[in-house]
């Protein structure tokens, strides 16, 4: 078995002034190549633990451990600020929900893409430019909207682009909020395409949070199931969402089976 990327362990968080915990004794493993989902209702804890994760949020107890890119094994909530933006830029995509909050949205798309790589030391021009063209296409974004702000782009569009914005540096870790909700069917349902096929194409090791369990049985591995801040059931996502041994869960599949 490879050395787990990334190790949550007993983690529990507590919002000011909230009288339970939004996230509680919360632990899970995430191996290279791998993808987890973690699914429940609204306000089950999901992006809470997402964000604790990502380091956004100190728990109230608990760990997570990163194994990075040098072999060094990190506790995620012991960096300093400046060391885990450092991460966040080399080796974490972090695709938000709401693209706007993912993007900057004053400068134009191919910037977008392109300060990424230059927060990786890249500095020539040309090659950003040639990078970023060359991301656009991927994301089947037209290249000749290349100078247009994230502004002039649909809500598809702009997540399109906060993936190659995140994707283009090839992070070894990421996560992604909800990534196709808020956005049209038909719009949801290629842009689910387009992520499988990158998480594939880019062996990616990626957390996705979503209440659809669609989304989950298109991308993930394993599952995670999360009820009231605990995660109450865990597996193959074949297995939990075909044969899900708990109750919640299977009322879960159920209501989205049923007419
Ligand atoms: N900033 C906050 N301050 C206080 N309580 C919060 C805050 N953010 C979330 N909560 C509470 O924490 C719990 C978990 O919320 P969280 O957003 O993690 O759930 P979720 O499963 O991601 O839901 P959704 O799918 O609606 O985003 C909820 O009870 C929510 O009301």
């Amino acid at each position: 078995m490879t050395r787990p990327l990334l190790k949550v362990q007993g983690l529990h968080h507590q919002f000011p002034l909230a009288r339970r915990f939004a996230v509680e004794d919360a632990s899970l493993e995430l191996h290279p190549g791998e993808v987890i989902a973690l699914v429940g209702e609204s306000g089950s804890g999901k992006s809470t633990l997402l964000n604790c994760i990502a380091g956004r949020l100190q728990p109230t107890r608990g760990q997570v451990i990163y194994t990075a890119a040098s072999g060094e094994v990190l506790d995620v909530h012991r960096l300093t600020e400046r060391e885990r933006r450092r991460l966040e830029r080399t080796e974490w995509g972090h695709v938000q929900q709401d693209a706007s909050l993912g993007l900057r949205m004053n400068v134009s798309a191919g910037a977008n893409i392109g300060e990424r790589l230059m927060g990786q030391g890249q500095r020539h021009y040309g090659e950003l430019r040639s990078t970023a063209t060359e991301w656009m296409q991927r994301v089947e974004l037209q290249p000749e909207r290349i100078d247009d702000s994230p502004r002039a782009f649909s809500g598809g569009m702009r997540q399109r682009l906060q993936i190659a914005r995140n994707l283009v540096t090839r992070p070894r870790l990421v996560l992604m909020d909800e990534p196709t909700s808020g956005l049209d069917v038909s719009v949801q349902a290629r842009l689910l395409d387009l992520i499988r096929l990158l998480v594939a194409r880019l062996h990616l090791s990626a957390i996705i949070v979503t209440h659809d369990l669609g989304v989950a049985r298109l991308l993930a591995h394993r599952t995670l199931v999360m009820r009231e801040g605990r995660i109450v059931e865990q597996g193959l996502t074949d297995r939990v969402l075909d044969d899900p041994q708990h109750a919640y869960t299977q009322l879960l599949v159920s209501s989205v089976v049923a007419p």
